[in-house]
């Protein structure tokens, strides 16, 4: 039976997270928890500390909104966990497990979701998640540079 075809996509569990190694475990359970929703597949795990430098060159796209300085502070406060997740449409699955940007519209819209059980504010919102193919190769490829992304994807059209 031929397995469904793997998608990558870039998760990151923000500094608020990693301050508390056991909400790490219990996130980490949940995103590879084989069950129907969730089953993603780790295929790579960073602990990461930022300079300035780095998270103004990730987030370059919202360079100028008024968040950008407190996203960047928030992003260089302490150490964070970057994860590769492989599974059957892994960017859109992804995206509904954190549910959506700000915390307190997944409180009322999305409960069980992960920023709306551990998001605390629009910022500091606790997770990152590639948003489209094309971002998820550049996030990836940011972290974790030894990853030929477009060779994996071969290998999964196999
Ligand atoms: N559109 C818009 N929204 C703003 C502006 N300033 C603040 N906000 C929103 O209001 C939320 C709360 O603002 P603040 O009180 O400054 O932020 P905070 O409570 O410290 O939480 P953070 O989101 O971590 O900054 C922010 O997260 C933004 O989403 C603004 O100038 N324009
Ligand atoms: N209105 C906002 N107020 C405060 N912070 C924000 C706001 N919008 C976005 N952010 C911060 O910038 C990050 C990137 O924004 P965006 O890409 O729009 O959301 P997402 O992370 O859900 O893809 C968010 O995760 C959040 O930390
Ligand atoms: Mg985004």
């Amino acid at each position: 039976m031929l397995l469904p075809r793997r998608q990558l996509t870039l998760a990151l569990l923000k500094p608020d997270l990693c301050a508390n190694p056991n909400t790490i475990s219990k996130i980490i359970s949940r995103i590879t928890a084989t069950n129907q929703h969730n089953n993603f597949e780790i295929i790579r795990q960073r602990e990461i500390l930022w300079r300035q430098q780095d998270a103004e060159a990730f987030y370059a796209e919202h360079r100028g909104r008024f968040f950008f300085e407190r996203l960047c502070g928030y992003m260089t406060s302490g150490p964070f966990m970057a994860l590769v997740l492989a599974r059957q449409d892994a960017i859109k699955e992804w995206r509904a497990l954190i549910g959506p940007t700000h915390p307190w519209r997944a409180r009322i819209n999305a409960p069980n979701t992960l920023r709306s059980l551990y998001g605390l504010t629009d910022t500091r919102n606790s997770f990152h998640g590639s948003d489209s193919d094309e971002t998820a190769k550049r996030e990836i490829e940011f972290f974790f540079p030894e990853l030929d992304v477009d060779a994996w994807r071969r290998q999964e059209e196999k």
